[in-house]
């Protein structure tokens, strides 16, 4: 279990933000930080990691204290047995593909894990280049590979898959959620997309100006949202088509063609040649019928 009760004054993007969280995450659980842009989600994960400093807090994992202010105990990054994958990669950038893995290993044991990465995440003609002759996509993936092999306690992924197509975000979620239960990690995501965090997490925290407003079941905390956003267009249903465990509904709005992640319930009642509005909730378009 990770007992995080932490605060932290940032600069927020308008003034002063005083980061001030408290929360409890049992062993096994895929956790979710959900928020606007500056709402305090990456400096949340970067003083778990002992990347950043707390004003004062206290971190305990499984029993273990990371972080206790009151006492003088702030456990070195390296000492805290995270694996995290921010959205710079931080990739040792004079070591190959295959090299960086290698060397993020922890046991020669590790070799088949680390083939078996290099399949699911589709490095096999990249292993022998370098960092900075690959993709943003590709660089993710490799990231986040790295971040599995090294085995960690917790694994922090700040919207790890966030550069990559839908067809290979939706491929490395089905392998991210294997991962998690095959190795018993507890994971905390920061993503903006609402069928990713359907998909892998079992809870969610909303997060605004640094202070959790929420809490609950990706369903508790996303289901009958009030609709809101800076943009609405109507549109008209071209296609449904299901993708995994979520739908992309194909919406022609006006002349241009806009894909929609949707899930099961939303599109229930929805039909090829429905009227629908399509809002932005967050950073999301979601879709509702009209008529
Ligand atoms: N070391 C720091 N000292 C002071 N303020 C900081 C520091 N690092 C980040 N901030 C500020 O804290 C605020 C929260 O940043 P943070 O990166 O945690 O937000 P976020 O919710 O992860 O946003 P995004 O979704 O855009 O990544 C921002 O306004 C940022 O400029």
């Amino acid at each position: 279990m990770i007992a995080f009760q932490v605060r932290k004054s940032l600069e927020g993007p308008n003034g002063l933000l005083n980061l001030d969280l408290n929360i409890q995450i049992e062993a096994g659980d895929l956790v979710t930080l959900y928020g606007a842009s500056g709402a305090g989600k990456t400096s949340a994960l970067r003083i778990l990691a002992g990347l950043m400093k707390a004003n004062s807090g206290r971190i305990v994992v499984d029993g273990s204290i990371w972080l206790d202010t009151s006492n003088k105990i702030d456990m070195k990054p390296q000492e805290r047995q995270v694996g995290f994958v921010f959205q710079d990669y931080a990739l040792f950038p004079h070591l190959t593909a295959l090299q960086n893995l290698e060397f993020a290993s922890t046991d020669s044991t590790n070799k088949s894990q680390i083939a078996e990465l290099v399949e699911i995440m589709e490095l096999e003609k990249i292993q022998n280049r370098k960092p900075a002759t690959l993709s943003g996509g590709q660089r993710q993936r490799l990231a986040l590979a790295r971040s599995i092999v090294q085995r960690p306690k917790i694994l922090l992924l700040d919207e790890p898959l966030a550069a990559l197509d839908i067809t290979m975000r939706l491929k490395i979620q089905t392998y991210l959620k294997k991962v998690h239960e095959r190795y018993n990690l507890t994971t905390i995501l920061v993503s903006h997309d609402i069928g990713e965090i359907h998909k892998l997490s079992n809870r969610v925290y909303v997060l605004e100006e640094g202070k959790v407003v929420k809490q609950g079941t990706p369903t508790e905390v996303f289901f009958n949202q009030k609709l809101s956003g800076k943009f609405k267009f109507k549109g008209n249903v071209l296609k449904i088509e299901k993708e995994d465990v979520v739908y992309v509904v194909t919406v022609l709005i006006h002349n241009e063609m806009v894909k929609v992640i949707a899930q099961e319930s939303e599109i229930k009642n929805l039909n090829v040649g429905d009227v629908v509005l399509v809002a932005s909730k967050a950073f999301n378009p979601i879709i509702q019928k009209i008529k």
